[in-house]
């Protein structure tokens, strides 16, 4: 799980500030900020990067609460959420112009370069089954003569993914190897040729004289520099060296998975103004993650990232659906019927841990039961959308408020309790928000990107509850600690962002529970309040 630990302490700093009455307002930033610095510190973030990141936010958590005398509490949460989401993006953000995308029809070279042991060879074929899954024939060039075994290990690769490759056993010279392998692809008209060259134990003048050599005669249209995340700051040295040598490059960071440094790492690349373009997440074929800072900070805070999701999406599953999707989400729509072929698709997409953290709620619930757990409840899901007719994929899932008698029978169907079809709607209607306020974001309405999901959808023409009702449906959650350890299950657990998507907490619930949206959603799903 990608930096897990950071998102979790960012958020708690910002629910503290959000539920504290007791401080004024700027002991409650500052106290946040504190927390905020120290565990960007402790993930290895330049104290420079930090100390601007908290300058920043004060100035601009202060200044906009002076600007505007009346602001309501809902307007200052918003105020803290979206502050703290953007300069966190900027942290990340490299501000570099958008890099090369490899044409349809036309030769594209990509070559690899790096130190020893960063992950080049594996993000090589990585990269290789990106493009090969978004139509691109593929072939990939061993260049590294250095390596004893670097030619079969990519081999190994290339076959196991079904990509062409293209190497020699016995020429000890890489530039030779590249220009063959390079003619050889051209002839048999290749789209995206990636070239892997030899890697080195230091960053040493020579690894960069043999890419200037190499390149010289691939003429690459993009070169990588594949680094390890793991190194944290120190990653800011090898970048700007690269960034002199290859001023058209890009950086792909690797082992971003289970490494506090990573945070560290993707900051001093991006101070570096050097486009990061990919993450490495993992060892598995599909852990490669287009980079981008709205889609990396969504997923550290657990906001959920219905964008990568669709872009991790194109490359398994069935384009028809795909392309189904896409156009609801568009017209700012997203049903069950989504839903559903969403969870189909991720089933197919080999370790849940990456795919996970895009819907809201399951990255928490991830790092907080395990792989085999999600997976099992993601099947689960399955089931119960499977139960479904037609008419209730195909619906917004207001026709479950209107005929209950149609949970029950899903959760019969299913092998599922009520509660755990209901949890699902929830979950549904959380995506929907998401395309929403996309569509608004489109139309240039949205703040920023950032998803504004308050938990709960927005059901036009419901009645309202009154006060004693709210009242009531809060005692009875409050004395029924099963129901609430339930509600915490299903959802994920603590950690979300509230108000921004992230799957809340209990005491986020519980203010939740004070909408009157969700108290009469709840009520009419017989929720037990
Ligand atoms: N956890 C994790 N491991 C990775 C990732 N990328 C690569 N690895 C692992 O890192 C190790 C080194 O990867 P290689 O691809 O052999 O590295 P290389 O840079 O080609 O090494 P040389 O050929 O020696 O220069 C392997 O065990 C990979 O499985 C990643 O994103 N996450």
């Amino acid at each position: 799980m990608v930096l897990a630990d950071l998102g979790k302490r960012i958020n708690t700093a910002v629910n503290s500030a959000l539920s504290n009455t007791q401080d004024d307002y700027a002991t409650t930033v500052d106290v946040m900020l504190k927390t905020i610095v120290t565990a960007l510190l402790e993930s290895d973030v330049n104290i420079k990067l930090v100390s601007k990141l908290r300058t920043n936010l004060r100035t601009k958590l202060l200044d906009a609460k002076t600007g505007s005398k009346s602001t309501s509490n809902a307007q200052t949460k918003k105020l803290i959420q979206k502050t703290v989401f953007d300069e966190l993006c900027d942290l990340v953000d490299c501000k570099a112009e958008q890099s090369f995308q490899p044409k349809k029809k036309k030769t594209n070279i990509i070559m690899f370069v790096g130190l020893q042991g960063s992950g080049k060879t594996t993000s090589c074929t990585k990269l290789a089954v990106y493009y090969s899954r978004r139509g691109f024939k593929v072939g990939l060039v061993c260049a590294d003569t250095f390596r004893a075994g670097a030619f079969d290990q990519l081999k190994q690769n290339a076959i196991k993914a079904h990509i062409p490759f293209y190497g020699s056993y016995v020429e000890t010279d890489p530039v030779k190897v590249a220009a063959e392998g390079i003619a050889r692809f051209k002839k048999e008209k290749f789209e995206v040729i990636i070239v892997d060259t030899s890697g080195r134990h230091h960053q040493e003048q020579a690894l960069f004289q043999e890419m200037i050599e190499i390149s010289a005669v691939v003429k690459p249209n993009q070169t990588i520099m594949v680094l390890d995340a793991s190194i944290g700051q120190a990653a800011e040295q090898q970048s700007k060296a690269f960034k002199d040598s290859a001023d058209f490059g890009a950086i792909l960071l690797t082992k971003m998975d289970g490494h506090a440094k990573g945070g560290g790492a993707i900051s001093a690349v991006a101070a570096t103004n050097t486009p990061i373009i990919f993450i490495g997440t993992g060892e598995h074929i599909h852990d490669l993650e287009k980079f981008s800072p709205k889609s990396f900070i969504s997923k550290l805070l657990g906001i959920g990232d219905i964008e990568s999701l669709l872009e991790q999406f194109q490359t398994v599953s069935n384009t028809e659906d795909t392309k189904a999707t896409m156009e609801n989400i568009q017209q700012g729509k997203f049903t069950l019927l989504d839903f559903k072929k969403q969870m189909q698709t991720i089933m197919k997409m080999g370790p849940l841990s990456n795919i996970a953290q895009m819907i809201p709620g399951m990255g928490n619930m991830m790092s907080q039961i395990g792989e085999e757990e999600t997976s099992q409840k993601m099947k689960k899901m399955v089931y119960v959308l499977d139960s479904m007719t037609k008419e209730e994929l195909e619906s917004d899932s207001r026709i479950f408020i209107d005929q209950p008698s149609r949970l029950v029978r899903v959760a019969r169907g299913s092998g599922t309790s009520v509660f755990e079809v209901e949890m699902i709607l929830m979950q549904q209607q959380m995506m929907a928000r998401m395309a929403q306020s996309t569509k608004a974001a489109q139309g240039g309405v949205g703040a920023g990107g950032m998803p504004r999901i308050p938990g709960m959808p927005n059901m036009p023409g419901m009645p309202k509850m009154t006060p004693q009702m709210m009242q009531q449906a809060q005692q009875r959650l409050r004395a029924n600690p099963g129901l609430m350890s339930n509600m915490q299950n299903m959802l994920g657990g603590r950690g979300g962002f509230p108000g921004a998507g992230g799957m809340p907490d209990m005491n986020e619930m519980m203010k939740m529970m004070q909408d009157p949206q969700m108290q009469q959603m709840a009520k009419q799903f017989g929720m037990g309040v």
